[in-house]
């Protein structure tokens, strides 16, 4: 996976497939809500252990009953990059698990 910037075509592009996220000028983030503490906590476990297997970690906050991401590429400088939306991807798919919207 090349690790460049990615122009704002090409994260217009790749927000296309993941409508409840957002960029701003250089950051990709999603807020989820959950049933409960517990949910959020679990799901704040979970996607820590796929950060650690991607060795792409975003800034992960715990709310009551929310989990919100904040992520970009450190090592280009803090720029969006295709593992950004890696990342992103891999959280999407365990999030309904943990009944996460
Ligand atoms: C040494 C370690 O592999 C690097 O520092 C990894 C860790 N996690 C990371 N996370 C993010 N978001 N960007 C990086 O460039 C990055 N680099």
């Amino acid at each position: 996976m090349p690790v460049a910037p990615l122009s704002q075509k090409e994260i217009e592009d790749r927000l296309a497939e993941l409508p409840d996220w957002s960029a701003d000028a250089d950051r990709l983030t999603r807020t989820y809500r959950l049933g409960t503490h517990f949910a959020a906590t679990a799901m704040v476990v979970h996607v820590a252990q796929v950060q650690e297997e991607l060795d792409h970690h975003s800034d992960l906050t715990l709310g009551y009953n929310t989990v919100s991401l904040t992520v970009n590429t450190h090592s280009v400088g803090g720029a969006i990059t295709d593992l950004d939306f890696q990342l992103a991807h891999r959280v999407e798919d365990l999030a309904p698990g943990h009944g996460a919207a």
